[in-house]
């Protein structure tokens, strides 16, 4: 009897029609005698090639309007990030950018990058607001983020970031009642009625942006509503943001430049990943992440992006050998880190991040004999991934000769 299924990857995967779940998984010898003779919609053949889960890019800030190139200019010759944040750039440039754009404008440009983060191999990536920093541009960001991750193929994680600064005109004790008393309630309703998704609440806990106790209370107040815990912390100066995240059960923290021996075991402890952007450091020739210590203390440590108009990075291959060469991880550990414990850090370990039996099937097949060269070869993943497939679905294929 012929059986009809979704895909086989010769030699290595099977992923079902009706979920696009994982359904076997094993070596070639297994896979191609256990189907032979069965029908598929494709097959590819991964002969020589590598496949490897789809990658998870656990921080971008993807939804804004008006490019920062003119910064970059300003701080290669010498200013800082918060130079240019007190001085109106920075985050305010953006904010009143994305304020003024039509929901259309946003939506058009979140899907162009998103279509550049999958073909660099992201199948699961996090989305913040934060550009709006008032009720209104807070919810048409979401609006848009939950517009793609409805009509998408890429996996989405949506995170509400009211609190990324305190707007122009407000201290920050009237920015955080603003936030607790009119921009989470009318989220709330807003998910009650089944019209967002949202997973995770985010602030940037920082000198001369949100301090500790008003983090707290933001954070707080967003567990209450059943988001998970993911924000900014101890990025530019130690902030005890790590100590306090573990207190409050975070799920995630990201950055870290300037995290302390005891916000390091209070992370390892409380099992709150730590979400490392290498791209950051880099372009603001900040101290690079303690990578090292973490993984020796026992913390998961998580990769991302962090594209945003200050860090404009779509690939994850290129944040994996930032990762192995400014902060010494290997290149498993950047796998992992780039997988399955962003996963982790953004709930969703137990059906992405991994190739597994029943989770997704989020994969890559990769045109080169060692996985290492997506990490080895800087920049070079346009002619080293193959194939993007997301829920057995190929969503990128990269064989110009072939017709999917
Ligand atoms: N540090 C705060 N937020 C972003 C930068 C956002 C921006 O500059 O627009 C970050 O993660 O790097
Ligand atoms: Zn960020």
């Amino acid at each position: 009897m012929l059986f009809h299924r979704k895909l086989l990857i010769k030699r290595a995967v099977y992923c079902s029609c009706s979920d696009g779940l994982i359904k076997d998984i094993g070596p070639a010898s297994t896979i191609d005698f256990q189907y032979a003779g069965v029908s598929f919609d494709k097959v590819i053949d991964a002969t020589g090639m590598c496949v490897i889960p789809g990658l998870v890019d656990a921080h971008t800030h993807p939804v804004w309007a008006g490019d920062r190139v003119h910064e970059f200019a300003l701080k290669l010759a010498g200013a800082t990030y918060m130079d240019v944040h007190r001085a109106g750039g920075g985050i305010h440039f953006t904010v009143e950018h994305t304020r003024a754009a039509l929901a259309s404008t946003l939506l058009a440009s979140l899907i162009g990058r998103l279509g550049r983060m999958q073909r660099a191999g992201t199948t699961l990536v996090e989305c913040k607001s934060g550009y709006g920093l008032e009720l209104q541009t807070e919810l048409k960001m979401l609006e848009v983020i939950e517009t793609a991750r409805r009509t998408l193929p890429i996996n989405i994680s949506s995170t509400y970031c009211g609190a990324h600064a305190v707007p122009k005109g407000k201290t920050v004790a009237e920015a955080t009642t603003d936030i607790l008393k009119v921009q989470l309630p009318r989220l709330s309703e807003r998910m009650l009625a089944g019209a967002l998704r949202v997973d995770n609440i985010d602030v940037f806990c920082e000198q001369g942006v949100f301090d500790l106790s008003s983090t707290r209370s933001i954070l707080q107040a967003g567990l209450d509503m059943g988001l998970n815990i993911n924000f900014h912390g101890d990025e530019l100066h130690p902030m005890n943001s790590a100590q306090l995240g573990a207190e409050l059960g975070a799920l995630a923290i990201s950055h870290l430049e300037e995290v302390t021996d005891e916000g390091i075991a209070a992370m390892a402890t409380a099992k709150t990943a730590a979400i490392l952007l290498p791209t950051t450091a880099y372009i603001l020739r900040l101290p690079q992440p303690r990578a090292r210590d973490m993984l020796e203390a026992g913390v998961i440590v998580a990769l991302g992006s962090d594209f945003n108009p200050n860090a404009y990075c779509c690939s994850m291959p290129v944040v994996m050998h930032l990762a192995c060469v400014n902060m010494r991880m290997s290149m498993p550990e950047a796998l992992a880190a780039a997988t399955i414990n962003a996963a982790y850090a953004l709930g969703r370990s137990h059906t992405h991040g991994s190739l597994e039996v029943n989770k997704h099937g989020d994969l890559l097949v990769l045109n080169a004999p060692r996985w290492e060269h997506l990490i080895y070869q800087l920049g070079g993943h346009q002619e080293l991934i193959r194939y993007v497939v997301i829920r057995g679905n190929v969503v990128y294929n990269n064989d110009k000769t072939m017709d999917f």
